[in-house]
């Protein structure tokens, strides 16, 4: 170890509960609550950094949950951290390692020894993972709603809102006709389904349909570890596949590229154990002449600047899910808030994730909190 190597002395789990403004529906249910842990990990000289968990309450995106990410913390990940100094923080996935899955988990971790890593160097996170972008063109991710005028209606004030593109939750019974009324009222504008697994290769008629749309693509139409199928249905698409879902590290996005499941990749940092294999997908991504884009998970405002920061890196080459801070929540934690101009975020180029976390609202909606030590662990 280098005497540059980072001594965590403490990690505060803070347990949040946030309330959408509005209710969010996918394929497989809705959203309003969210319950998340808030990472503060604090190092030997008194530098701190930020991590945000993303698993939901119900294991219905994966199987993992806010309890499983409090069990996995706090029993196994947690302890290894305290353990013994970190050099830098790609070693933190290597050091989760004997700990299969539960990537959720482990990324909230990592991410906060990466603004940790960043704030102690005064740099800002993005440049620590050699991101470039000083700003970033996002979309909007829009859930499943009541009736067409509803959609258009909601589509309409994303459009004039200037957000890159629009990202339409689809399902079987709402598809191809809610799209073909989006994609008639709104000829130009950039449209894209995801269906969180909602469809089998027996539906494949209903899928080829949406070819005459234009979609810039279609992401997971069917199961959720799928990449067999995905290649099956790929082949008879004209739109590109996008994975979500299936893909849970740069081994899987390999995998799934070689077999031609996808030609778009949807990175998710908790889904995939972190940023250091975020970036391994990125990379392998731009070897390979394969577009990504940062996904989101409803995040509040620290998992949001995490994903600000990853969208940097030059392979992010379509807008992502990364909205505004105000279309989730009535105050967000962090000052100043994620703002979205014309689809595009300004990136902070202060140290770390460069937002502040605003204590006094963080506390406003928190429901517990949990620290550990080097000491009261052993
Ligand atoms: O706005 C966001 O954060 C992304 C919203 C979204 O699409 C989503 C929200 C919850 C669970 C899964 C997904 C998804 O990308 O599939
Ligand atoms: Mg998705």
């Amino acid at each position: 170890m280098t005497n540059n190597s980072i001594s965590i002395r403490k990690v505060t789990l803070h347990r949040l509960a946030m309330t959408l403004k509005d209710p969010f529906s996918t394929s497989f249910g809705t959203f309003q609550e969210k319950d998340f842990f808030v990472i503060e990990m604090e190092d030997d000289t008194g530098c701190i950094g930020f991590g945000e968990s993303t698993a939901f309450s119900s294991p219905w995106y994966s199987e993992e949950t806010v309890e499983t990410n409090k069990h996995l913390m706090e029993k196994f990940l947690i302890p290894l951290l305290l353990e013994s100094p970190i050099g830098h923080p790609d070693e933190v996935s290597k050091r989760f390692e004997p700990f299969r899955r539960n990537n959720m988990a482990k990324a909230a971790l990592e991410g906060a020894v990466w603004d940790l890593y960043a704030k102690r160097q005064s740099i800002p996170l993005y440049v620590a993972l050699g991101g470039e972008k000083q700003q970033i063109d996002v979309g909007i991710s829009i859930g499943i709603q009541s009736s067409t005028k509803e959609l258009l209606r909601v589509v309409d004030g994303f459009v004039n809102e200037g957000y890159k593109r629009m990202k339409i939750k689809i399902k079987p019974g709402y598809d191809y006709e809610w799209l073909k009324e989006v994609r008639n009222h709104f000829p130009d504008t950039l449209l894209m389904a995801d269906a969180n697994s909602a469809y089998t290769l027996r539906d494949i008629e209903t899928l080829k349909k949406l070819d005459d749309l234009n979609l810039m693509m279609i992401e997971q139409p069917l199961g959720h570890d799928d990449i067999i199928d995905h290649a099956k249905l790929q082949a008879q698409l004209t739109t590109p596949i996008c994975l979500d879902e299936s893909i849970h590290s740069s081994e899987d996005a390999r995998k799934a590229v070689e077999l031609g499941s996808c030609k778009i990749i949807n990175i998710k940092i908790g889904r995939v154990g972190g940023l250091t294999e975020s970036k391994r997908i990125h990379d392998y991504c731009a070897e390979q002449g394969i577009s990504v884009w940062c996904g989101g998970m409803l995040e509040a405002g620290i998992g949001r600047a995490h994903n600000v920061a990853l969208t940097t890196l030059p392979q992010f080459d379509l807008p992502g899910d990364t909205a505004g801070s105000s279309r989730y929540w009535v105050k967000d934690i962090i000052d100043p808030e994620v703002i979205v101009n014309n689809g595009v975020i300004q990136v902070p180029n202060l140290p770390g994730i460069g937002y502040e976390v605003n204590r006094q609202v963080l506390e406003s909606y928190r429901l517990d909190k949990s620290v550990f030590t080097a000491t009261n662990i052993l």
